[in-house]
């Protein structure tokens, strides 16, 4: 039986760290913000209906999403960012589940799902157990400022389109708290799959 385990949290709260240390100990992952990108590649489906909803400016001279520009659009502005839920949310839905329930057919013991808006987009009843990886507000404001360059308007913007991380906290099975260095964050990690084994 496959133990499926959605790992969630709020923006640049450090998901996508935690899951480098999954990796590093070879546990399967599937990442929500991957297949995100997958369904919306060139010529794709989810391209073609975006381009319908917001026209040829958010595309680059080469036909691909112009990710940039669509991300300064839909988290400043909540109607566009709902049409970009409306049109991309189901396909992501469908190639996850797919994809979770394959690696359930294969028998493998340990699923880890990525799911950013785990909690916002309906995602806990599929799985078996729920990580979230916590930050305080300042660290997490200061941290996504610094990674994706953005003023501290841009970036308050951007955590407002999430819940708060307090919320997710209670739901959680499992916090994981990553406001000290990386390496305080990977031994709580390992200690957990400590546990789960
Ligand atoms: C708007 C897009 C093109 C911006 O691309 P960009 O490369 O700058 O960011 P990236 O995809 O790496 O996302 C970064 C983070 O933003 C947050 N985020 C992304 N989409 C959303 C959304 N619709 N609502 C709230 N937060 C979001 C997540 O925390 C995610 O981890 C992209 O985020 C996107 O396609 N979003 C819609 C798909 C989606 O909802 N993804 C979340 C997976 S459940
Ligand atoms: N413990 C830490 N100490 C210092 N910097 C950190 C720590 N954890 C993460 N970071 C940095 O903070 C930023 C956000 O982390 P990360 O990309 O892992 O978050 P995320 O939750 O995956 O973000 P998103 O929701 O946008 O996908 C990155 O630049 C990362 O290198």
């Amino acid at each position: 039986m496959t133990k499926v385990i959605g790992l969630t949290g709020s923006i640049a709260s450090g998901k996508s760290t935690v899951s480098e240390f999954l990796k590093a100990q070879h546990i399967p992952l599937l990442d929500a913000d991957v297949i995100a990108r997958e369904v919306v590649e060139k010529e794709s489906e989810g391209l073609q209906k975006l381009v319908l909803a917001f026209g040829k400016e958010i595309l680059q001279a080469d036909g691909t999403l112009n990710r940039k520009k669509l991300g300064q659009l839909i988290f400043n502005q909540e109607e566009k960012r709902k049409t970009l839920n409306q049109i991309l949310h189901p396909l992501i839905r469908e190639a996850m589940l797919r994809k979770r329930d394959e690696a359930k057919a294969q028998n493998i013991p340990l699923l880890v799902m990525d799911i950013p808006l785990l909690f916002e987009t309906n995602y806990a009843d599929e799985v078996d157990e729920i990580v979230v990886v916590a930050v305080s507000p300042t660290v997490q404001l200061q941290r996504l400022m610094d990674r994706n360059q953005l003023s501290q308007a841009e970036a308050t913007a951007r955590i407002a389109t999430q819940w708060p991380i307090t919320q997710k906290m209670v739901l959680a099975d499992v916090v994981i708290d990553n406001n000290g260095t990386k390496e305080e964050t990977r031994e709580q990690v390992e200690a957990w799959l400590k546990k789960l084994s």
